[in-house]
């Protein structure tokens, strides 16, 4: 017997993007955009430039307004944008947007201080309860030890190579244990071994951590589908098409989508 046949309620997706449109000026950006992200699950957005990915993901975040459709996180609708960390949502920025006078740790602390008040302010000199911070630091270096990069602790970010500045922004938005991660272009700018790296670590969250959803936006296919479990490529404006990575790969909206060619070659 299913979910639906027992009378129990399914359980409300962790994100769920429903009939949302967007327009500039008279650009229809996104035209009734919808797809659902569960716990446990990663999913890649995908498309050609200009297709809508940064729209939907800004709207998602609370960056951009929709003109209509909703957002929904753990059914409710999605806090605005300075309330999404207390709500367990994480993204990481293209930009990275780390701090360049805090070290890597504090930086990584950072991440905490939407569910520690007083944190942010402790970093930058204010009084905060020692009690917090010491709480805190211990985390921040269990999630840089958990990417790898444990020994940077004391470091600043601009004294490391990119690829590990990389990890550190990742760090922050893992230290929370958020419920939705949302990485906006996470390889952009590494190099193929590191890319294969990211994949296994954008894998081990959701191992380590079952309960949690990530959607991530990208431009690298090959990476979106070595990790993903779903995949929703969107076109103009519109999802053209949705399903599993082996799914996607022979679907040929998504390949005309593409200018005709391999999916994978043409996004390279
Ligand atoms: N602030 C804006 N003002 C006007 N038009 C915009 C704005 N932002 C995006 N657009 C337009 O909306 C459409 C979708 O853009 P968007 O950046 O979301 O696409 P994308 O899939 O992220 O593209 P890319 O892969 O090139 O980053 C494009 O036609 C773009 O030119």
């Amino acid at each position: 017997m299913s979910v639906a046949d027992s009378g129990i309620p399914a359980p409300a997706a962790r994100l769920s993007v429903r009939e949302v449109t967007a327009r500039f000026g008279g650009l229809t950006a996104l035209d009734r955009v919808g797809f659902e992200v569960h716990p446990g699950e990663i999913v890649g957005l995908i498309g050609p430039n200009g297709a809508g990915k940064t729209t939907v993901f800004n709207i998602i975040c609370g960056l951009s307004r929709a003109k209509s459709g909703t957002v929904l996180v753990d059914g409710q609708p999605r806090p605005r944008a300075h309330r999404l960390a207390a709500a367990g949502v994480a993204r990481t920025f293209q930009g990275l947007a780390l701090f360049p006078g805090l070290t890597v740790r504090q930086n990584v602390m950072a991440g905490l201080s939407e569910r520690a008040p007083g944190i942010l302010g402790g970093l930058v000199g204010l009084p905060a309860g020692p009690r917090h911070l010491v709480e805190a630091a211990g985390l921040a270096q269990q999630a840089l030890d958990g990417l790898g990069i444990g020994d940077t602790a004391e470091r600043h970010p601009d004294d490391l190579p990119y690829p590990i500045q990389k990890r550190v922004a990742l760090a922050r938005a893992l230290v929370a244990r958020p419920r939705l991660l949302l990485l906006d272009e996470p390889a952009g700018g590494l190099g193929e071994d590191e890319i294969t790296e990211l994949g296994e670590l954008i894998r081990d969250v959701v191992d380590e951590n079952p309960e949690t959803a990530v959607l991530f936006v990208e431009h690298h296919v090959d990476l979106v589908m070595a990790v993903s479990d779903r995949i929703v490529v969107l076109d103009a404006g519109r999802v053209i098409a949705e399903g599993t990575p082996d799914e996607i790969r022979v679907d040929p909206a998504v390949a005309e989508a593409y200018l005709g060619h391999d999916v994978e070659e043409v996004a390279r």
